[in-house]
């Protein structure tokens, strides 16, 4: 498992104005969407690519083309569809998985109410989309839910973590092929699992409180 933290004044300017807590829900969805495309210019640094021989207008050359099997990318509900389209704009060929997941507020354990993707991942790069990381039982369930079914290399793309995720997942995954790329390593939990400074609960400021 390795974490790398964008470090980017652009990254920085947008996260600033998520956090605000006067940031209406239009402006939250939209900076949302802008962050992903950022760190996702740096969580596909490692996308599979193959040869591809082209013609420009002045002679023939080679460039290179996402390879097949396509990767994959599976938003975690209800936080991460913020993240999907914004993905997408980058990857436009990956296909899409989804997975429900929600986390109890008062045991703060994650569990699984949905699952759409296919069934054997064998060889597909993956890249999972929620943007907040705080006691990591949500991204471990669905980064092994992944790996159960085949998936070799797993990026996380998460808008703010809490080292105690970090930590969590460094020890639930230790030695698989994950990566986990944030916009920010916060200063840690509070007594109710939220990510400190953090943003709040970014389901309910994306499309309001789910009751
Ligand atoms: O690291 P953890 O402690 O597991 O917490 C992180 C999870 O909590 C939030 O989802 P939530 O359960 O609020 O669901 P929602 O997206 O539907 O609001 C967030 O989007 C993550 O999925
Ligand atoms: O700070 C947090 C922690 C979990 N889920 C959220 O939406 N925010
Ligand atoms: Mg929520």
């Amino acid at each position: 498992m390795r974490i790398h933290v964008v470090d980017h004044p652009l990254v920085a300017h947008k996260l600033t104005t998520l956090r605000d807590k006067r940031t209406d829900s239009p402006t939250f969805r939209r900076l949302a969407d802008e962050l992903v495309t950022l760190l996702a210019y740096e969580g596909t640094r490692d996308v599979r690519t193959e040869p591809v021989d082209i013609e420009t207008p002045v002679k023939p050359t080679t460039g290179v083309r996402l390879s097949h099997p396509r990767p994959l990318v599976v938003p975690i509900l209800r936080a991460g569809l913020g993240m999907l389209d914004g993905m997408m704009r980058l990857l436009p060929t990956a296909e899409v998985g989804f997975l429900g997941m929600v986390r109890d507020e008062e045991t703060l354990k994650a569990s699984t109410y949905s699952t759409r993707m296919p069934s054997d991942l064998s060889g597909r790069q993956v890249y999972v989309v929620d943007p907040m990381l705080a006691t990591g039982g949500t991204l471990v369930a669905a980064i092994k839910e992944l790996m159960s079914r085949g998936a070799d290399d797993v990026t996380a793309l998460c808008l703010l973590a809490a080292p105690e995720g970090v930590a969590v997942m460094e020890r639930e995954l230790a030695g698989a092929p994950v990566r986990v790329v944030t916009s920010s390593l916060d200063e840690g939990l509070n007594e109710y699992g939220y990510i400190v400074p953090g943003l709040g609960d970014a389901g309910d400021r994306m499309y309001g409180a789910a009751g």
